[in-house]
């Protein structure tokens, strides 16, 4: 079974495919740390991120950076909005991401574009999202708790902007697939969310 996950920054999606992954004994693939990988060569090189040719080159990062904990940054979020625009981008890391999600069993993948060009047809597709300001309280939650004296402002700005830019790009832009369930995790603890997310993939299996 192949679960696709998409949703803004810091919606939940991520807790939610980690959740699915192991309740359905799936594998996990977290697309977004792909670009953030990217964004992160791109910068540690003294690149542009707006260039398109300097972010395909950084393209072939080694694996081992991907357990980078700076990852995790808001900067290096932001970078990898700017990278993610641009096509070659895009298409650098398509097969990638499709290869994980076609292996045997099926898998579990959160992102922005699983269920409308990696995975077409996953036989369940959930859009996860919340508001704005609920999404920044978390993300600012989750960055002070690693070390980080950003502030909430800050992370709403950078939220409202990521979603701006994710949402109007012309290559694979973050919409919710037309199959696809949405959930608003605005009021809903973790533990719901789960619940919900599961009964949403049961209705849709076997369909
Ligand atoms: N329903 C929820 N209620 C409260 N906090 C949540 C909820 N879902 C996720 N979180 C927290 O919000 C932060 C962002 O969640 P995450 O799953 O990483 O979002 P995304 O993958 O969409 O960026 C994390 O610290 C996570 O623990
Ligand atoms: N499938 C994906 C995943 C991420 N991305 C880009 O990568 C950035 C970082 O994604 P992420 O999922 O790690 O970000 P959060 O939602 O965790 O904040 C996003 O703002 C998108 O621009 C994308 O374009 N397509």
């Amino acid at each position: 079974m192949i679960i696709a996950v998409d949703g803004p920054a810091a919606s939940g999606k991520g807790t939610i495919a980690r959740a699915l992954a192991r309740h359905y004994g799936l594998p996990h693939l977290d697309t977004g740390l792909l670009y953030r990988a990217v964004a992160t060569r791109v910068l540690r090189d003294g690149m542009d991120p707006t260039r398109e040719a300097d972010c395909v080159a950084a393209c072939d990062f080694s694996d081992t950076l991907l357990d980078d904990p700076w990852l995790r940054t808001d900067e290096a979020g932001q970078t990898a909005s700017i990278v993610s625009a641009h096509p070659l981008v895009r298409s650098a890391l398509l097969r990638r991401q499709r290869k994980f999600a076609q292996q045997p069993g099926g898998a579990v993948l959160d992102g922005r574009d699983i269920g409308t060009v990696i995975a077409p047809d996953a036989d369940a597709k959930l859009f996860v999202k919340a508001t704005p300001a609920i999404r920044a309280r978390r993300r600012h939650t989750e960055l002070a708790k690693a070390g980080s004296s950003v502030t909430y402002d800050r992370v709403l700005a950078d939220i409202r902007a990521r979603d701006e830019r994710d949402s109007s790009r012309s290559t694979a832009p973050l919409v919710m697939a037309a199959d696809a369930a949405p959930l608003d995790t605005s009021t809903l603890s973790i533990e719901v969310a789960v619940e919900r997310a599961i009964a949403l993939v049961e209705a849709q299996r076997g369909k």
